[in-house]
Parts: structure tokens; sequence; C-alpha cells
């Protein structure tokens, strides 16, 4: 297995080693400054309103009043940090042997490690959260509550994100229940550790991509800067409002409204000063479920199904496939008709 970047001698030896230095061309430079709009959950009266009209503009919104207190957020956000901070004899307990299926996962840069062009200054825990019961048994035994905390967070974050695709199938004019069947059936938590790097110009956390999901829900400190989004050919950075969560747009969500909500491009850049953590749920559609566009919104236009039927899984497959540029995958599958 890669070395986990939290470990290694790179970060004691304040040196960037060439696999991790970008080729020029994908640099970052000058971005501008962006505001997401910050829609309150419990506002039942506009919170419709409000997703749809972000969801269209940017692809990417905050949520307020969601209903996950800030002692579970902080808890949880507490745990992650210590598992990056366990010794390694400690942590490399997390890939289980009898975790035949990789329920849970410690690992750096991508799951292309070792064919990559270049690495991403990050690394990663993953856990497979569906059937939670099943899957809870391989998550990490250390700190010694990580179970009971991170299985409670992973049950609240379903359910905000239920609420939240409630919102959004009875903005489409679909029935409020849509979402609840195999479009979100599988969920994934992975938490994002991003070390503190010597030079931020050299490097990326996480190259520009769209999300592959359904929906993407992000827990992102407040304090430490990372994510950029690019809009009308610019890069922005933002910043995440306290005990907020943000919300990405992915890519299925783009499918199922045939168009009328767009995901957004997206990258994560490094910092010299602090390290940055952050969460990121991913609500999908399971493996063997037929996406395609919702009949009642393909119908209802001129302009008929904007997309083909899949099965998820082949979609999944090429997407994680990419070498760096998971954007390619827009181009190369060509799920649009
Ligand atoms: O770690 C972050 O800030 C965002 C991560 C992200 O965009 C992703 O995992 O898809
Ligand atoms: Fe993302």
């Amino acid at each position: 297995m890669a070395n986990l970047l939290s470990t290694s001698v790179i970060i004691a030896n304040r040196e960037i080693p060439q696999k991790y230095v970008l080729p020029p061309d994908k640099r970052t430079g000058h971005v501008g400054k962006i505001e997401i709009p910050i829609i309150d959950l419990n506002d039942e009266k506009n919170s419709i309103q409000h997703i749809m009209k972000a969801s269209q503009d940017l692809g990417l919104f905050q949520v307020i009043n969601h209903g996950i207190s800030n002692e579970l957020m902080n808890d949880a956000m507490n745990v992650f940090k210590e598992v990056f901070d366990l010794p390694p004899e400690e942590r490399s307990k997390i890939n289980m042997k009898e975790d035949l299926k990789n329920i849970c996962r410690i690992y750096s840069s991508s799951y292309n490690y070792d064919t990559e062009e270049f690495h991403f200054w990050r690394d990663i825990l993953r856990h497979i959260c569906s059937p939670l019961e099943e899957c809870i048994k391989f998550w990490p035994q250390n700190p010694k509550n990580y179970r009971e905390i991170v299985g409670a967070y992973v049950v609240a974050l379903k359910g905000m994100g239920m609420k939240i695709l409630e919102n959004i199938s009875q903005g489409l004019g679909l029935e409020k229940n849509y979402f609840a069947n195999e479009l979100t059936e599988d969920n994934i938590l992975t938490i994002n550790h991003y070390p503190i790097c010597p030079d931020p110009s050299l490097t990326i956390g996480l190259p520009k991509h769209k999300d592959p999901t359904l929906i993407n829900i992000v827990q992102a400190p407040a304090d430490v800067p990372g994510l950029q989004l690019f809009k009308d050919g610019q890069w922005f950075s933002f910043e995440t409002a306290p005990n907020a969560f943000l919300v990405f747009v992915g890519n299925q969500l783009e499918v199922v409204s045939n168009g009328k909500m767009k995901g957004v491009v997206h990258r994560v850049v490094t910092n010299s000063n602090n390290a940055r953590t952050t969460a990121v749920f991913f609500v999908s559609p399971s493996m063997e479920c037929i996406v395609k566009p919702a009949k009642a919104l393909s119908e209802a236009g001129d302009c008929g199904p904007l997309y083909k039927a899949f099965r998820y899984k082949d979609y999944f497959n090429i997407h994680t496939g990419h070498d760096g540029d998971r954007d390619a995958i827009l181009e190369t599958y060509n799920f649009k008709i």
C-alpha cells in the first residue's frame, strides 16, 4: 500500500517529491471569490425554491438548521482527525484482512495510486455505509467510541440527505418520495485529510471533477479554505458557513432531472499553514440501478429525454478508472443522447 502522506517523511522534510508536482498546465493560478447561497432547511415555505435556484445557478449550496447537532458534527470531526494522528501500527489495523469487500480502507491520493500521472496531496479514509449493520463491523475501533459516533453521524446525514432530496423532487414537480428507493441506496462516507503542504502552487488536493453521485454532502472547516469551483471559465474560492453542510449536485441528479439541475466542476487546493480535514457523504444509486431521466420530466417539455438510460455500475467503473482527471468521464462516457 502507498505510504500515507500524514506519516511519511515527505511532510517532515518539507519538500515535494516529483510525483506530487503538477504538470505546469494543471497548476492552480489566480482565483476570484464567490458566495455560496445558505439555505435554512427549517424554512419550509422557501427552502424548495431556494434549493432549486441554487442548484440551477451553481450546482452547489449550503444548508443550516439541518437538524444535525453541533455536538455530533464536532464529535465526528474530532474522531476523524484522531484517526489521522494515530501511530502507523494502530492505523494499519484499519485495512483489516477479513474485510474482503473493502468496506473500510485508508489510502493516499486516489484508488489509482500505482497508475496515476501524479499524486494528489491527500489521505483518505473511506467507509461503505450501507447496509450499516453489516458495514460498521469493519470500521475503526480506535478511537474507542469511533463506531458509535460515526454510526450516529451517518444515520443523521442520510436523514438530512433524504430531506434535501424531498425538497428537490417537489421542486422538480415529482412526487415527494421520488428518490426514496434504489436511487439513494448506496452510501459512502469518505474522510479527506489534506496535510500542510510546503508549496501549494505545485500541488493539488483533489483535481477538477464533478461528483459521480446523486448528491454529495460535505462537512468542511469554516476556517481552512480549500474548495474551489469553476464557473463561466473562471475558478472561484468560497467560504463555508460555520456548522453548515455543503451540498453538491452530482451527475446522477443531472440525468434524473433531465438536465434541469447541473453538477458543478470543483477541486481542492492545498494549504501551507493548516492541515484540512473534511467529511464527504455520497448519496448514490445502487450499482444495479438503471438511471434515466424521470419520465414526467422528459415527457413534459419539447426536448424529450436528454440522456440514455444506463446501469450505475457501468458509469461508476469508468468514472473511478480515470487517472487524475475524473472530469474526462464526461467526454469518454457518452451518457448523453
Ligand atoms: O474534501 C473536500 O473539500 C471536497 C471533496 C470532494 O469534492 C469529493 O470528495 O468529491
Ligand atoms: Fe467532489
